[in-house]
C-alpha cells in the first residue's frame, strides 16, 4: 500500500489520534516511524472497507515512555497530523495484487557493555573446536555454508536477559500487536570466506510455526577482517492470498555490537562473506535467534 507518509523524510509528527467514545490523546512520532504508518492505512482500510492490514493491538508509548497507550484498531476513528500528512487517492491504496508491503526492521548499537563483548570475543576464539557446520531442514548443502555453536550457557542466559527486556519497545517500534513470549532460542555462527545463507524465512515449518521474531547480533574484531555478509531482508507481496517475498528489499549492514530485530516470517538472506585470511578468528560472528510465541 502506498502512501505520502513513505515519501517524507524523517522529521517530528504531532499526531492527534481520535477514537470512538470520543477520546483523543496526542503523541509525538517520527515520519517514517512504522506505527505512523500502520496508524493511517488503519483510518485508509476503514474509511474503504478494506480489511486493514494491521487489524489488532496498538501499543504506543507516550510520555517519552513513561507510559503506553493501548486499544484496539478497530477503536481509532480518525488521525490529525502537524504537519499536514496526505493519504493518497483511493485508487492508490485498494490492495492490488501487486502492492508491496514494506519489511521493517530495528538495529540497535552497543548492545553489549565493552567489557562483555571483549569477553565474548576472546569466548569464541576459544570455542573454535566446538563449532560444527550448518545444515537446513530441507538438507539442501547448496543453500546455507557456515558454522554453528549450539551451546554457550556462559553467554546465552545474558543475552536471553538482555532481549527479554528490549521486546516491548522492538515490539512498539516495529508496530506490532503485542504476544507473550513462550520461549526465545539462540544460537552462536560463524561466517567465513565464501559463506552464505540463500533466501529463506525463519517460520516456514511446523516446528518453527510460533517464532514471531528473528534476531541477529553481531560481533567480530576490529580492524573489520571481512567484507560482504549484508543481510538483505524482503518486502512482501501477496499472491494467491499468501505473502510471498517482493523483488524489493532492505540492506542490514552486520555493525559490530548490534541487533537487528525483525518478523521471522519475512524472507531474508546473507550476502557471501569475503574473508582473505579465511582464519576462523577473522569471521563475522552472530548470537542468533527467535521469540516464539
Ligand atoms: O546471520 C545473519 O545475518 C542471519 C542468519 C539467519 O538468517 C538465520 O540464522 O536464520
Ligand atoms: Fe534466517
Amino acid at each position: 500500500m502506498q502512501s505520502a507518509s513513505q515519501q517524507l523524510e524523517s522529521q517530528d509528527i504531532k499526531v492527534k489520534l481520535l477514537l470512538s467514545g470520543g477520546h483523543e490523546y496526542n503523541i509525538y512520532l517520527k515520519s517514517d516511524a512504522p506505527v505512523l504508518h500502520n496508524l493511517l492505512t488503519t483510518v485508509v482500510a476503514r474509511a474503504y472497507k478494506q480489511e486493514s492490514t494491521c487489524h489488532g493491538l496498538f501499543q504506543i508509548p507516550m510520555n517519552e515512555g513513561s507510559s503506553l497507550l493501548s486499544f484496539p484498531s478497530e477503536h481509532l476513528v480518525g488521525v490529525v497530523t502537524e504537519p499536514p500528512i496526505l493519504v493518497q487517492q483511493i485508487e492508490e491504496v485498494k490492495p492490488k495484487n501487486t502492492d508491496i508491503f514494506p519489511s521493517y526492521y530495528v538495529q540497535i548499537d552497543n548492545f553489549f557493555k565493552p567489557k562483555e563483548y571483549k569477553r565474548l570475543l576472546e569466548y569464541v576464539l576459544k570455542k573454535e573446536s566446538a563449532f560444527v557446520p550448518t545444515s537446513t531442514s530441507t538438507n539442501d548443502e547448496n543453500y546455507r555454508r557456515s558454522m554453528v555453536l549450539y551451546s554457550f550457557p556462559e553467554f546465552s542466559e545474558l543475552i536471553l536477559k538482555k532481549i527479554k527486556a528490549m521486546i516491548p519497545d522492538v515490539i512498539s517500534k516495529l508496530g506490532l500487536p503485542s504476544f507473550s513470549i513462550s520461549q526465545i532460542e539462540s544460537q552462536m555462527t560463524s561466517h567465513n570466506d565464501g559463506n552464505y545463507y540463500k533466501i529463506h524465512n525463519d517460520n516456514g515449518s511446523p516446528d518453527t510455526a510460533t517464532r514471531e521474531l528473528t534476531y541477529v547480533y553481531y560481533f567480530y574484531q576490529e580492524p573489520k577482517p571481512f567484507s560482504g555478509g549484508e543481510l538483505l531482508i524482503y518486502d512482501s507481496k501477496i499472491s494467491n492470498n499468501l505473502y510471498v517475498k517482493a523483488e524489493t528489499f532492505k540492506t542490514v549492514e552486520p555493525r559490530n555490537n548490534s541487533i537487528v530485530f525483525f518478523l521471522s516470517r519475512y524472507m531474508h538472506e546473507v550476502l557471501p562473506v569475503s574473508c582473505p585470511s579465511k582464519a576462523f578468528a577473522d569471521s563475522r560472528f552472530t548470537i542468533n535467534g527467535w521469540v516464539r510465541r
